[in-house]
């Protein structure tokens, strides 16, 4: 991701969203419904402008100079009434029209008086809230909808490819008495077309939200568009992709939006972009958490740790709030275990249950490397189970592995080849395709978070498991509790998961969990203040990485 080119785009980005904004504000001073007495005032205030604005209208072709006034009259929450006291005498003295001019005259007049009246008031200055920022009249309807603080709104920004000179002037964005409209969408999800109606002619259930972070990174643009083709969960379920980025990658998030159009994959009901997550979260029952920063030279896995900490704390927070009650998420951005961890905490009104840390991929590169081994095809190996920690100390299991329903330690007798070079290969996986690839692994990453939802939304074979990073509080295997731990889990298909019983741990395996476990307990000490326990402390074991460090 080159987010030196997001920088370099911003400004003329902002340049353009500036000239919208003063095509519309005329528009904003009728829709703005302020509560408070001061916006009220100035609500009364903008009401006689556009009075003005109006008249002057009618006249303008004749005076050139009324041009550059409707501009500063529409850049300006704060222009004083007297500025344009010297224009109505000039109408008065100039103008053919008596009656307008007199009108002119006295409006302006007795507006200044009311900014006379009211100037000794802190109300002059509107308070920079959402409904005073300029904004394009979806953003207005965004948030108020949602219902969450002005201070969050100001970080909003659903965009819509409707261009500004299509937008209708002034349309007061009603208020919706339904959440699944169709409004906070994007480009031809945004018509007016009757998605009810159309949805009564097939045999479909109903739609379903997936909220996506960092839906312009790289592992999105793979994932998307499985999502969206209805690989992962089924062809008869309609999906909304709710797609959260940042000021640095909305553009991008435009591209994506607009490849998700052009597209046309039928299931693919609605598309939103945004870069708040109290909006882009609204209802969602999939969250899938991937947006996190990578770790850069020279930094400290404890910087990593607090940086991305802070974003699945907000995360989660946002989830709490917005999300469905039982909204299934799945924490990609690394490390993430511990970010599963600090989601969750922060997440107290959704069951602990529901977040997952994805190290699926993690099991799909296990069961590639015993397949290659034994010289099987992939399907022929089950009940793989990955423990631990998305890192080098996680433990790929070749003690209850199978292949062709054979233990794995049957199949291949070389135990030296499984306990060192097997597991080294799985843990050290990722970085060796950095090496090659020059960036991790993307295509595979979204493979794998494709296979741990459709594990999640179909049963699991009888006898067979999946791993998955989860809460460990009531496991049966002696591993910590109040954890993100890797663990082998079965479903019934539909969204939940059990722990798998008949799993055998003998020494290897439990020195190499508790090595895990350790590296686990670490790092969640290490982000103490941003789970509600108090001051962190770090002293992470030093050999600890990820799988694409090295
Ligand atoms: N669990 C697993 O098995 C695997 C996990 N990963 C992890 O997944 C994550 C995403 O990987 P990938 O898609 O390849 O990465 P990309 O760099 O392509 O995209 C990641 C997204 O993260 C967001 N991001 C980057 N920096 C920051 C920051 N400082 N603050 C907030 N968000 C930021 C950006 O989105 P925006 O600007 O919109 O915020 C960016 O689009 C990484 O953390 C990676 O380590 C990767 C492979 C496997
Ligand atoms: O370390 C990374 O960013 C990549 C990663 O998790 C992996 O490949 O397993």
């Amino acid at each position: 991701m080159n987010s030196l080119g997001f920088l370099h785009q911003a400004p003329t980005r902002r340049e353009s969203e500036r000239k919208r904004h003063s095509t519309t504000v005329t528009v904003e001073s009728q829709t703005t419904s302020a509560s408070t007495v001061e916006n009220r005032v100035h609500h009364k205030r903008a009401n006689l402008f556009h009075v003005i604005i109006s008249l002057d209208r009618a006249v303008a072709p004749r005076v050139p100079s009324l041009a550059l006034h409707h501009y500063s009259i529409s850049n300006s929450n704060e222009i004083h009434p007297f500025s344009i006291l010297p224009l109505s005498l000039f109408f008065l003295v100039q103008s053919y029209s008596h009656f307008l001019c007199v009108f002119f005259f006295f409006g302006t007049f007795f507006m200044a008086l009311s900014k006379i009246s009211t100037s000794h008031t802190p109300s002059q200055t509107l308070k920079p809230n959402f409904y005073s920022k300029p904004c394009v009249p979806l953003q207005c309807y965004d948030a108020r909808r949602s219902g969450v603080s002005f201070e969050q709104h100001r970080k909003l920004r659903i965009s819509c490819s409707v261009a500004p000179n299509q937008v209708q002037a002034p349309v007061a964005p009603a208020v919706p008495s339904d959440t699944t409209s169709n409004r906070d969408c994007y480009g031809v999800f945004c018509t007016t077309y009757d998605l009810k109606a159309d949805e009564k002619t097939k045999s479909w259930k109903s739609l379903i939200k997936i909220a996506v972070s960092g839906a312009a990174g790289m592992i999105s643009n793979h994932l998307l568009f499985k999502l969206a083709s209805g690989e992962v969960f089924g062809p008869d379920q309609p999906i909304a992709l709710q797609l959260l980025g940042s000021e640095r990658s909305l553009q991008a998030l435009e591209g994506v939006a607009m490849e998700l159009e052009d597209s046309l994959y039928p299931l693919l009901r609605e598309v939103s972009i945004g870069i708040n997550p109290y909006e882009v979260f609204q209802d969602c029952e999939w969250a899938l958490l991937i947006g996190a920063k990578p770790r850069g030279p020279g930094m400290e896995r404890a910087g990593l740790l607090d940086i991305n900490g802070q974003i699945f704390a907000e995360q989660g927070k946002a989830l709490n709030a917005v999300a469905s009650r039982n909204v299934k998420v799945i924490v990609v951005g690394n490390p993430c275990n511990t970010n599963a961890l600090i989601c969750l905490k922060n997440a107290p009104n959704i069951p602990a249950k529901n977040f997952h840390a994805l190290t699926r991929l993690d099991e799909n590169r296990a069961k590639c490397q015993l397949a290659l081994k034994a010289g099987v095809f992939y399907d022929k190996v089950s009940n793989m189970t990955i423990w631990g920690n998305h890192s080098t100390t996680q433990v790929p299991d070749f003690l209850n592995a199978k292949i062709n329903g054979i233990p794995v330690k049957e199949v291949i007798k070389d135990t030296k080849w499984l306990e060192t070079e097997f597991t080294e290969r799985v843990q050290k996986r990722g970085g060796v395709l950095i090496q090659k690839w020059g960036r991790s692994s993307a295509a595979s990453t979204a493979v794998s978070i494709v296979d741990a939802i459709r594990s999640l939304v179909t049963p699991t074979p009888e006898g067979d498991w999946f791993s998955t990073g989860v809460y460990t509080n009531g496991n049966p295997y002696g591993i910590a509790e109040d954890i993100v731990f890797s663990m082998p889990c079965r479903s019934k298909g539909d969204g939940d998961y059990e722990l798998a019983k008949d799993v055998i741990i003998d020494d290897f395996l439990r020195e190499r969990i508790k090595k895990s476990e350790a590296e686990l307990l670490a790092e969640k000490r290490c982000v103490a203040h941003l789970t509600g326990e108090g001051n962190a402390f770090c002293d992470l074991p030093e050999d600890t990485m990820l799988p694409g460090e090295q």
